[in-house]
């Protein structure tokens, strides 16, 4: 399976290509949409998110709502891209009119300076509309299709906002997704701790009005991964590997853990080992889950804990200072539009690309032309595990 997406922030569209689907799955494009609109959403984000009204079409690769096996192909449309004329025009030549709105005083800690010096960009624009997160938007879509295909092999899945800025908010971390689910949707920052979200509403409105940003911390759940996906026979193998590389490759991800994470370096081993049980009927199983349902690079069928922390969003309103890319004079950063905190939105790109890893990874181990085959296989493959 293999995905890829094109399209700029305020292009006219954005574009996304999924290969590798199997066949037979139907897809609920209802809940496509609601989760386009869930990651607009979240208590922080910017005006951009008031032209927008995301809404996908499925241009390829499905009929009569079902997979054919072939390449799906979806469309977003970029609402704002009509209030840009021909500055973001795909065809029309440059003109001293629709070259406007250059950017030439880097935001620190944005791509935008090294983008222009890598891909020799004299107008930061060029940078930006790309390495904006208006990207994720596909692979929120994409990630939703990755959803409803892991249902249907009794997978679920959730990513929620634990910390926004210094104020935590997931004094209980259940391993139950149905649980989680029930209490993140009760409050607009998708915290487990309802009591939290008025002192992050106000931590965000105060950080607004200092023209500063912030980041935080999302915490996943999977439930009903098989034992044994993934492998431990060499590095590229490792599914933990490869979650942690789709996790940062979010836009504003800087750490990821597994189970109890960074907090595993501090303890003893007779700590954080999960204790192996067995039970006539179900088979194996872990006493407890510190290392996040991970061992040897494979699923081990507990449930999976990843921890991922985001860094607070570039651009300032009170900019700190850069240099002008032409005349090299310091002056203080370009100010675009921006989000205060998109921790929630991000929450959901977190919870996408990972699901798009775990169908992957079941993609990859078993025969995944159709999938009723798939569904058959799995189910053997599981009674196996549990008959070991
Ligand atoms: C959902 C989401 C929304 C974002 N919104 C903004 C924003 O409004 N302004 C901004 O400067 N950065 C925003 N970012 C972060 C930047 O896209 C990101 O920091 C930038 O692409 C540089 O990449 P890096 O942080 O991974 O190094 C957002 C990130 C996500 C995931
Ligand atoms: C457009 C989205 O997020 C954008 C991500 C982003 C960035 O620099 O990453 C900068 C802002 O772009 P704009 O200047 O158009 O408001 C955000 O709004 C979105 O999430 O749909």
């Amino acid at each position: 399976m293999y995905y890829l997406t094109a399209g700029e922030s305020h292009g006219p569209q954005l574009t996304a290509i999924i290969e590798g689907l199997p066949a037979g799955l139907k897809i609920d494009i209802d809940e496509v949409n609601r989760a386009l609109h869930q990651r607009q959403g979240g208590f922080g984000r910017g005006d951009r998110q008031k032209i927008e009204s995301d809404q996908v079409e499925i241009v390829g690769g499905v009929r009569h709502q079902v997979t054919l096996g072939g390449p799906v192909a979806l469309v977003v449309k970029n609402r704002d891209h009509g209030n840009w004329g021909e500055i973001m025009s795909p065809t029309a030549p440059e003109t001293a009119e629709n070259s406007q709105r250059k950017l030439e005083r880097p935001r620190p800690g944005h791509a935008d300076l090294v983008g222009g010096m890598k891909y020799r960009h004299r107008d930061l624009r060029n940078v930006l509309e790309r390495s904006s997160a208006r990207e994720t938007t596909l692979r929120v879509a994409l990630g939703n299709i990755a959803q409803q295909f892991l249902r249907q092999l009794d997978i679920d899945l959730i990513a929620y906002v634990a910390q926004v800025g210094q104020v935590a908010a997931d004094s209980e971390k259940p391993l139950d997704v149905s649980e989680i689910r029930e209490k993140i949707f009760q409050n607009d920052m998708h915290v487990i701790d309802q009591d939290k979200v008025e002192p992050i509403h106000r931590l965000i409105t105060e950080t607004k009005e200092k023209g500063d940003t912030l980041g935080g911390i999302i915490r996943l759940v999977a439930n009903g991964l098989p034992a044994g996906l993934g492998s431990y026979v060499s590095w590229d193998t490792k599914l933990d590997a490869k979650l942690a590389a789709a996790a940062v490759g979010v836009n504003a991800m800087k750490g990821v853990s597994f189970g109890d994470g960074f907090e595993l370096g501090t303890k003893f081993g007779s700590q954080v080992m999960d204790q192996i049980d067995w039970e006539k009927g179900t088979g194996f199983s872990r006493l407890s889950d510190h290392l996040g349902g991970f061992e040897g690079g494979m699923t081990n069928g507990m449930p999976l804990v990843m921890n991922v922390a985001m860094k607070p969003i570039p651009t300032l309103y009170q900019p700190l200072q850069t240099v002008d890319i032409n005349t090299k004079e310091k002056h203080l950063a370009g100010i675009e539009r921006s989000d205060t905190t998109s921790i929630v939105a991000a929450s959901l790109v977190i919870q996408s690309v990972i699901a798009l890893e775990l169908a992957k990874a079941i993609c990859e181990q078993f025969e995944s032309s159709s999938l009723e085959r798939l569904q058959e296989e799995l189910r053997r493959y599981r009674q196996e595990c549990r008959e070991y």
